[in-house]
């Protein structure tokens, strides 16, 4: 099991607009997502957001300016060589200007309007509770087309 991270960047909490990323390539190509990926040996989890994000979108912030919502468990019983943890951060502070990169195609979302038919389909089971401020753990367990949700297991947390 290796682990990730996913950072949304926010206008706010609860927030209005989000900004998402298209991914060009790789793991989840053709879909929209959160900016990260994965944690490199020997690297803290929050220097792994803040790289990915500059990476992804070209967006600097500060390891202060993070706040931890989420942690979840993704496992594909067909696939297992895909299991993987992700940890979920939130920003609402940062520098410099969003830039497509050769990984990502920023754009930014209405909260109303996230694209979720064009998400991993676990996204709808967990990123409305995160935009509206609420932290979550939980696991959710692929299906054999390693697409579909089988199972779902997602509970509201105070802190991390
Ligand atoms: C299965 N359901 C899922 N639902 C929501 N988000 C998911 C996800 N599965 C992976 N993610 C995120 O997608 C990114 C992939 O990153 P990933 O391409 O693996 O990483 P990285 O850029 O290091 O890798 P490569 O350079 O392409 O190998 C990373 O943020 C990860 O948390």
């Amino acid at each position: 099991m290796y682990s990730t991270t996913l950072c949304f960047v926010v206008d706010g909490l609860p927030a209005r607009n989000v900004l998402l990323g298209m991914k060009k390539n790789g793991f989840g190509k053709g879909k929209y997502n959160g900016f990260g990926g994965k944690i490199e040996q020997n690297e803290g989890i929050k220097a792994a957001v803040l790289r990915e994000l500059e990476e992804e979108c070209g967006l600097i912030a500060a390891e202060q300016d993070l706040e931890k919502v989420g942690e979840l468990d993704f496992i594909f019983p067909e696939q297992p060589a895909w299991d993987h943890d992700v940890h979920i951060y939130i920003v609402k502070r940062w520098q410099g200007g969003i830039r497509e990169t050769e990984e990502m195609k920023p754009e930014w979302f209405p909260v109303a309007a996230v694209p979720y038919a064009t998400m991993w389909q676990d996204d709808i089971h967990w990123l409305p509770q995160v935009l509206q401020g609420e932290k979550i753990k939980g696991e959710v367990q692929f299906a054999a087309d390693n697409e579909s949700v089988r199972a779902v297991t997602i509970t509201a947390v105070s802190s991390f």
